[in-house]
């Protein structure tokens, strides 16, 4: 982040917390696929991601989130908490229609959305942390390791599988992942395609807490927020900012890049192919 960026962000920053400090504040839901739930007493916002059966992450809905990571940033919210409609899934990952035999002018749409919905999440000034309370693979870990806190129900499981799947986790993806996990965990699982279960992922780091059911998970974020009581928000907010300034300035910087070779990848015959083959593998599981 250069210097004009940091200021604009504390600037930004500074017209949000200067004189809110102990005021309670309302969200509204803004999307279709997704609601915004806010506790009138905290002003902690529930992100739910409601495009069942397994939140896909379509354009539609990565739009949604988008809008309202926006919404609740603007809000004054004092946290948020993503969570999911589903008691199994918390998201299958990226929607694989969206990239099997696309349209181009949707697909770059679609890549271009998730780009900027994971700068919104992992640069959020606001709290962020998720209530994983259903599988996690691939597009639906990015979500959850973007967040700062992870609390996951067990029995599940959570992880970027994409190497299993014939294609390449982007370089946004493996920073966010090494953001949480130790750079050597990090290689080895994303090089393995590795899928950890709830108790794994808690032993690795990968998620800090477990719960017994979704209101625990989401209680617990709660309380992960509450560390934050005695600090000041800008300075915390800014801390976060500089501490992830560096993946976010990256992909700023490469995005057209980045979306080139999405583009370039995905429409690979052999990648095509392989996409094919995974959907009816998917698809044959439910016959
Ligand atoms: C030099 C190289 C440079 C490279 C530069 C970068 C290039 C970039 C390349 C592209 C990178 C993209 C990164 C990709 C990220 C992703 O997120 S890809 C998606 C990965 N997701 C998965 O593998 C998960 C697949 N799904 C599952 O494992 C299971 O569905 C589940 C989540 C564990 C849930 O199981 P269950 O509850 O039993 O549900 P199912 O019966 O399996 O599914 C219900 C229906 O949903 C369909 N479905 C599931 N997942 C997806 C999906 N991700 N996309 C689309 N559809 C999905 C499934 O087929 C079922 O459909 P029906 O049979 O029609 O009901």
């Amino acid at each position: 982040m250069n210097r004009a960026m940091m200021m604009s962000a504390a600037k930004n920053l500074l017209t949000r917390y200067g004189s809110t400090k102990n005021n309670i504040y309302r969200c509204m839901s803004t999307g279709k696929l997704t609601t915004v739930d806010v506790n009138e007493k905290s002003g902690v916002a529930v992100l739910t991601m409601n495009r069942l059966p397994v939140n896909g992450l379509n354009l539609e809905l990565l739009r949604d989130i988008r809008n309202d990571i926006d919404e609740i940033e603007g809000n004054k919210c004092r946290g948020l908490i993503l969570t999911s409609a589903s008691s199994s899934v918390f998201s299958a990952g990226l929607d694989i229609m969206e990239m099997y035999k696309p349209n181009q002018d949707r697909l770059k749409e679609f890549w271009t959305t998730l780009q900027d919905t994971w700068l919104a999440l992992y640069g959020s000034s606001v709290p962020t942390a998720a209530a994983i309370n259903g599988h996690s693979p691939a597009g639906g870990c990015l979500l959850a390791t973007s967040c700062e806190y992870r609390v996951m129900l067990p029995k599940f499981t959570i992880g970027l599988n994409e190497t299993k799947l014939g294609i390449v986790a982007p370089k946004w993806f493996m920073a966010t992942f090494c953001n949480v996990l130790p750079r050597r965990v990090a290689e080895m699982a994303l090089t393995q395609g590795k899928m950890f279960s709830s108790e794994e992922a808690l032993k690795v780091g990968l998620v800090d807490e477990l719960a017994q059911s979704k209101e625990e998970a989401i209680e617990k974020c709660q309380q992960f927020f509450a560390t934050f009581a005695k600090t000041n928000p800008f300075a915390r907010a800014m801390t976060k900012q500089q501490f992830r300034s560096k993946d976010l300035q990256q992909l700023e910087d490469e995005k057209a890049q980045d979306l080139e070779a999405f583009l370039f990848f995905v429409n690979q015959p052999s990648v095509q192919k392989g996409l094919g083959i995974y959907l009816d593998s998917l698809k044959a599981k439910t016959k």
